[in-house]
This record gives structure tokens, C-alpha cells and sequence, in this order.
């Protein structure tokens, strides 16, 4: 049985996330953690989830704390904290005010639960995730970002549309930045186990109409709502889910790369990985040429900001 702690828990994704994990038999303990000033509001959480699990009839436990100690013990801790983009912001835009919370966070984690998995959701979420292994002083397999694992999903539910296809017929996956540089990997998708490339209706699709659909659903999302919350949530919950279970599932979440794609790395970004209770294993994969120029560009991007926000971060140190 695990216990699994959401830092950040008072916000619109990170409550959520709290449900969802709930559903996961594996986990036993649910810690929601804020910052000092939080109590009453993960106090109040704590009670409604509560109700919840009554509701279900489960004995899983909630509890709510805003001291570093108490996150010791845990085995995966999901972090949620930081500003989120506002109608008109690019995910980037949020990178050096969120930085300094993230290196904040991570190093309290590497204090108390350095044996955990540091699971990285704030934005940008590639920067965020070298942020957080860096300043946690934990090894790269443990420290993982949210990456295009959403993205993924999107393009797998806009596919399954377009063919009129369960879902589940339908693996893909998008690379690179959890942003406009994304790369979807067309060479690897397949529907019932056929490259898409070999069915009659792939000649029609509208790959940029899709791909548009896919990079601006979370602008679309947040210019009505103001934020998404249930799309990473539930993406969320399904890596939890998968790490604890020690499942061996390859998903597409941001984690330390050196050189496993084409000779192209040395920085966190969304790859292909095995997930299981040791966390990440990269995958050393081959893909198109096209595709190839897509991720070394994207990488490029990121590893950029990645080294002017940790540069920064170094100074003020
Ligand atoms: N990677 C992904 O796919 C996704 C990432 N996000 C990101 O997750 C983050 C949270 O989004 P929301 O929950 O919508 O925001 P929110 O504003 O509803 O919640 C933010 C949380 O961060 C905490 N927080 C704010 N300033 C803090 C500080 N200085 N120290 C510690 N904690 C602090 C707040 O107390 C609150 O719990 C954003 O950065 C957002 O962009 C959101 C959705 C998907
Ligand atoms: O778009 C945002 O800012 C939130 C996010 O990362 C997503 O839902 O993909």
C-alpha cells in the first residue's frame, strides 16, 4: 500500500488530482500539503474527500498538513503548486516565477522523501521538471514531468473520432515540449495494430487541423473556465496508477534524456518511458527524419530556457 502526497492540493487541478488518486486501490494514505497560511482550505478538502470515500464505502485515509515533515514516507509526491497561464499567456511565460517555487519544493522533498518518486505538474513542465531534479539532488529515474502524456491523449480521442474507433484502438503519442514545439509521432501510431499509414481514410486525415485542435485545447479550456482540471487529472491519476502498480505501461511524461532519441538529449522533456514503482526508464527509439527535426528543435527550445531559468535561479542563490 502507498502513500501519496499532492503539494499544491488547495488548487483547481491539484483537488481534483486528490479525487481521482483516491480511486486507486493502491493508494492508502492521501496527504494534501500546502503552504503555511492553506490549513483551513486543506483542512475543509480533507473533510469533503472524506465524505467521499464514505460515500464509497473505502478505508483509504486523507490527511492534510502544511509541515515538511510529514511528507516523509511517501512514495510518489505530486507537485501542483505554481501560477497557472492566464487567456492570452504561453505556458513559457509562467517559468521564472514558478521556477523559484518548484526549486523551493524539490529541495524540501529531497530532504524528507528522497526515496519517493517527484512527480512534476506546474508549467512550464519540461523547465519544471529539470528544475525540480536538479534542486532535489534525486536521481533522474525518480523526478518525472506531466510532459505530453495530456497531448498524447488528445490526439488518441481526435484520432478514435476521425476513424470511428474505440479509444483504445488507437495508440500514438506526441514528443517533446508540453507546448507549440510538440511532436506527434505519425510513424508510431497505429489503429487495431495497423500502421495508420496503411488504412484507406489516412490519405483524408487533417493532420493540422488536429494538431491545432490538440496544442490549443488547454488555452481553449482555460479561456472558458479558466483552467483545466479534470483532463490533467485523470492523465494524472493514470501515471500514479500505473507506477504503483509496478505496471511496466509506456507513457509519454517528461524525464531526463542523454542521447536515447537519435543521439538527442541532455535535457527533461516528454519521451517515451517505462513507468513502474522505480519510476522511469527511457526508451532508446528510432523514428522519421521528418520527426526527428521536429524533436531536435523542440529540445533545443527547451534545453535553452531550461539553462536560462536554472542560471538564473543559480544567481539569486
Ligand atoms: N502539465 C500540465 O499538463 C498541466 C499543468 N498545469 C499547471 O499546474 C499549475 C497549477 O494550476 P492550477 O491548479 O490551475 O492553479 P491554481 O491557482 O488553482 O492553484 C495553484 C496552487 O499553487 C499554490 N501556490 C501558489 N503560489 C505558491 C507558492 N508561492 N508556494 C507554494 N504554493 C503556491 C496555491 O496555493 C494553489 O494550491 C499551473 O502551473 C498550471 O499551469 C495545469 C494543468 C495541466
Ligand atoms: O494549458 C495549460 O496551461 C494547462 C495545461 O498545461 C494543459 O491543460 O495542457
Amino acid at each position: 500500500m502507498a502513500k501519496v502526497a499532492i503539494i499544491g492540493a488547495s488548487g483547481n487541478v491539484g483537488r481534483y488530482t486528490a479525487h481521482a488518486v483516491s480511486y486507486i486501490p493502491h493508494v492508502s494514505e492521501l496527504l494534501l500539503f500546502g503552504r503555511p497560511g492553506r490549513e483551513e482550505v486543506l483542512h475543509g478538502l480533507a473533510c469533503d474527500l472524506h465524505d467521499s470515500f464514505a460515500a464509497r464505502g473505502s478505508q483509504s485515509d486523507v490527511k492534510f498538513s502544511c509541515t515538511p515533515k510529514d511528507l516523509e514516507g511517501s512514495d510518489i509526491i505530486i507537485v501542483t503548486s505554481g501560477v497557472p497561464r492566464k487567456e492570452g499567456q504561453n505556458r513559457i511565460d509562467l517559468a521564472h516565477e514558478n521556477a523559484r517555487m518548484i526549486s523551493e519544493i524539490a529541495a524540501m522533498v529531497g530532504w524528507y522523501a528522497p526515496n519517493a518518486i517527484l512527480f512534476i505538474v506546474s508549467n512550464p513542465v519540461d523547465v519544471m521538471t529539470a528544475v525540480a531534479l536538479k534542486y532535489s539532488g534525486m536521481k533522474p529515474n525518480q523526478v518525472i514531468g506531466l510532459g505530453t502524456h495530456l497531448d498524447s491523449m488528445r490526439l488518441k480521442w481526435n484520432i478514435a473520432k476521425y476513424f470511428d474507433v474505440h479509444v483504445s484502438e488507437v495508440h500514438t503519442r506526441i514528443i517533446g515540449e508540453h507546448g507549440d514545439s510538440m511532436v506527434p509521432l505519425w510513424s508510431a501510431t497505429t489503429i487495431g495494430g495497423i500502421s495508420i499509414q496503411n488504412l484507406p481514410k489516412f490519405k483524408d486525415l487533417p493532420e493540422e487541423q488536429i494538431m491545432h485542435n490538440v496544442m490549443n485545447a488547454g488555452s481553449a479550456i482555460i479561456r472558458r473556465i479558466g483552467s483545466t482540471i479534470y483532463g490533467p487529472g485523470d492523465a494524472i491519476a493514470t501515471i500514479v496508477s500505473t507506477i504503483l502498480g509496478n505496471e511496466k505501461r509506456i507513457l509519454t511524461v517528461s524525464t531526463f534524456i542523454s542521447s536515447e532519441i537519435h543521439n538527442i538529449g541532455d535535457v527533461c522533456i516528454g519521451t517515451p518511458v517505462r513507468l513502474d514503482r522505480n519510476g522511469a526508464t527511457t526508451l532508446t527509439i528510432t523514428i522519421s527524419e521528418h520527426e526527428v527535426e521536429g524533436f531536435r528543435k523542440s529540445v533545443d527550445k527547451i534545453r535553452a530556457i531550461t539553462q536560462e531559468v536554472i542560471e538564473r535561479l543559480d544567481e539569486s542563490c
